[in-house]
């Protein structure tokens, strides 16, 4: 029924503030009233309704999404809400907020503007980030080719210096470098930072980042020797095609020399290549920003869609009646529990492990300032091992959640089925998930080969420095209630992670060609960087539930033995028993409106099965009794077997 909350009586039975816990979700009180009013304006827009996505056409689609960024940008302005949030927020995440699906918005501010902020000089943030600012420009980021999108050393697009007229000359020399993936490439964008192998005097100095303008402010048509276009549907309905990716080749087009970024290489007016004394890495340094934005927005949505399966699974009853009584809540079924609480443990672990990765970022962005590179790779494994782990799990999650609510789940009007064609892409985009994780086994087999060396491990590789103490541990754990202790889970995961690392460091030691033992080892690499990147996330409950899925690692590596697992699974039980009555109050703390989530199933109210049924006529399928084709395809075939029946 209406306006009843179907939901109340789970509400009462929390054991804790759910207003409190909207605050540590939020981050703070401010960005909590924040995030809380523009969800709620967002909901009350027409312009950004949500529930007529799956019926579109793909123009028609990118048309309203176009629709949407714009009426978003005058909203911001309207609300006053620039710089409202942190000063690291770009406008990105207010617009993201407010248009809830990939739009090039998400790449002018999440990368294009982070990467002149990055890799630009003074000189070219003062002439450039003005006019992104104040969307008077509108831009990409150009890096991917249809040839190479992992081996960024690969790409084959040049920037080829002409000392005669100080310009670059851009140009695609074969099919596979064409720009190939860059969202907001395919229609909207007028400029890129396109990545280039620099070519001074016929000498090739790599990848740099150029700034290339593609379409015309005036008519929006291609410059001269642009081919630029959109590479056609992705995975889903709606989904990623309110995105368009783009193709992008270029026919000799020239730049002038100030229009490479050049905080870390310069060219000088005589063509001189000028490396100033900083990591060519720091050319990367955008896709490091993205990635741990990337964990953040793990955890968002996976929180969406364990708010829609948690809720569902407290309104759902199936099996369990006595004498025409309830049938079971499927809440309640052990199984369900231990499919769907370590996924809410998930939510909120890699929230938390978001904030402390943006803390690394900020710190390590501000040692740069000062010439300190002392925690780049710290950065850098930990940026792609979390992005990494943190999608891995999130798009296995949300499955994992569209499974739990059983049939229904697999409706579009439950949000599950959108939510995971969205998000899936993520375990590919901005790094792909196992090259990542590659990266962090590397960053763990150098710090262990230089343990000897005296070099002390720091951050989160130190627990490497009590390498000998981890290869003599095993848990001393005698009761279940024992793997409630913080110490004894850490070092049982360290134990783990320690075992797997120097496993693999020995069995690379039996290569005479280190390269050759790192590829033929990278399976057991990447799972030694799984096991290292899970400590790091590390909670209880989310730990424990991590323990129980790789059981084999923690018996095999000699850190517990089977009589401690099973300690560890009977904990875990209690700590389900110990959730249930907190589950649907934990949701709640997320704070997402019914608009934002998309979903009957995910309802505040729970009022699930009447607004399953109202929603179903909707369809258009559903426009006439007797659908289209039927008299002109299936009747003439009916009435013809009826005939030959009859005969
Ligand atoms: C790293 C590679 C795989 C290899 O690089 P290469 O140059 O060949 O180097 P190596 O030989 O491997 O290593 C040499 C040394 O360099 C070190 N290294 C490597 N990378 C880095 C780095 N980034 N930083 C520092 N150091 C680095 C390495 O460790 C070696 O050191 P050593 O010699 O051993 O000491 C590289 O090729 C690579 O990175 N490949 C992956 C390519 C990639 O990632 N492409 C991405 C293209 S852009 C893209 O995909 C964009 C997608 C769109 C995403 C849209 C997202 C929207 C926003 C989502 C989030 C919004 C949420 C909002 C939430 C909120 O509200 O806040
Ligand atoms: C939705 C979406 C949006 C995107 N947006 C952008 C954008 O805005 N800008 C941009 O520049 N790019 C963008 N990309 C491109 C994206 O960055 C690349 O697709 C990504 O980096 C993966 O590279 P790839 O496609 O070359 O994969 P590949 O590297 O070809 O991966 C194919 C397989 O090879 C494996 N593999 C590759 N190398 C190794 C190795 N050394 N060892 C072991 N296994 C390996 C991978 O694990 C994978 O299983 C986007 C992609 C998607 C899907």
């Amino acid at each position: 029924m209406e306006g009843v909350d179907h939901l109340a009586f789970e509400r009462n039975k929390a054991q804790f503030d759910v207003d409190e816990m909207k605050i540590v979700w939020a981050g703070s009180r401010e960005d909590f009233e924040l995030s809380d009013r523009i969800s709620r304006l967002v909901a009350s827009d027409p312009v950004f309704r949500k529930d007529d996505r799956a019926a579109l056409g793909r123009k028609e689609l990118f048309k309203n999404t176009l629709r949407k960024a714009a009426h978003a940008w005058k909203r911001v302005i309207e609300l006053r809400l620039s710089g409202e949030f942190s000063a690291l927020e770009p406008e990105a995440y207010k617009l993201r907020a407010f248009v809830d699906q990939p739009a090039f918005t998400d790449l002018h501010w999440g990368m294009f503007v982070p990467a002149i902020q990055g890799q630009g000089t003074d000189e070219q943030q003062q002439k450039w980030l003005p006019l992104a600012y104040r969307m008077q420009i509108i831009g990409c980021y150009a890096q991917t080719e249809l040839g190479h999108g992992s081996n960024v050393q690969g790409l084959e697009t040049t920037a080829t210096f002409d000392p005669k007229t100080d310009e670059f000359v851009i140009h695609s020399p074969t099919l596979t470098s064409s720009k190939w993936w860059p969202g907001g490439l395919g229609k909207v964008s007028t400029h890129a930072v396109v990545y280039a192998r620099l070519i001074i005097d016929g000498q090739d100095y790599g990848v740099h980042g150029f700034i290339v303008q593609l379409r015309s402010l005036d008519d929006h048509l291609p410059l001269p020797g642009i081919t630029i276009g959109d590479i056609g549907m992705k995975f889903g309905n709606a989904a990623y095609n309110t995105m368009d990716n783009g193709v992008l080749t270029f026919d000799h087009v020239r730049i002038p020399r100030n229009q490479m970024l050049m905080r870390v290489s310069q060219v000088t007016r005589e063509g001189k290549y000028v490396h100033s004394n900083v990591p060519r890495q720091l050319v990367y340094g955008t896709m490091v920003y993205v990635r741990q934005k990337i964990v953040a927005d793990a955890s968002v949505a996976l929180s969406r869609a364990v708010c829609i399966a948690t809720r569902y699974s407290a309104v759902r009853r199936q099996f369990g009646s006595h004498n025409g009584g309830l049938e079971t809540q499927v809440i309640d079924y052990k199984t369900q529990q231990s499919r769907l609480f370590p996924l809410l443990a998930s939510a909120y672990a890699f929230r938390f492990v978001g904030e402390w990765l943006l803390w690394l970022y900020t710190d390590v962005t501000e040692r740069l300032k000062a010439k300190d590179f002392s925690t780049l790779p710290e950065a850098h494994a930990c940026t792609a091992g979390l992005k990494s782990l943190t999608t891995t799990a999130t798009a296995d999650g949300i499955e994992e959640c569209r499974k739990l609510c059983g049939g229904h789940g697999y409706l579009c009007s439950s949000g599950l089925p959108e939510l995971f064609a969205v998000y899936v892409p993520a375990c590919t985009y901005e790094g792909d998930n196992i090259v990542l994780l590659l990266q962090v086994a590397r960053h763990l087999v150098k710090t262990v080969s230089q343990l000897s060396t005296g070099n002390k491990p720091v951050g989160t590789t130190a627990y490497m420095a009590r390498l000998e103490q981890l290869l003599q541990y095993h848990s001393d754990v005698k009761k279940a209630e024992d793997w409630l202790k913080p110490n004894v889970v850490l070092e049982a995961f360290e134990a783990r992670a320690a075992r797997m690392c120097v496993a693999c460091a020995q069995n690379l030691s039996k290569f005479s060609n280190p390269e050759e033992g790192f590829q033929e080892l990278a399976a057991d690499l990447v799972e030694a960087a799984v096991a290292h990147c899970q400590l790091i996330v590390v909670s209880n409950v989310y730990a424990l539930s991590l323990l129980h899925k790789h059981l084999g690692d923690f018996i095999s590596t000699g850190c517990i033995d089977p009589k401690q697992g099973s300690l560890a699974n009977e904990q875990l039980r209690n700590l389900y028993s110990q959730v249930r009555p907190n589950a649907v109050a934990l949701v709640d703390a997320y704070n997402y409106t019914d608009h934002y989530l998309g979903s009957i199933l995910g309802r505040y109210d729970g009022n699930v099965y009447p607004k399953l049924y109202e929603e179903a006529w909707k369809d258009p399928l559903n426009d006439s009794i007797v659908p289209d084709g039927f008299k002109e395809y299936i009747q003439p075939l009916l009435k013809q077997q009826l005939r030959n029946a009859r005969l």
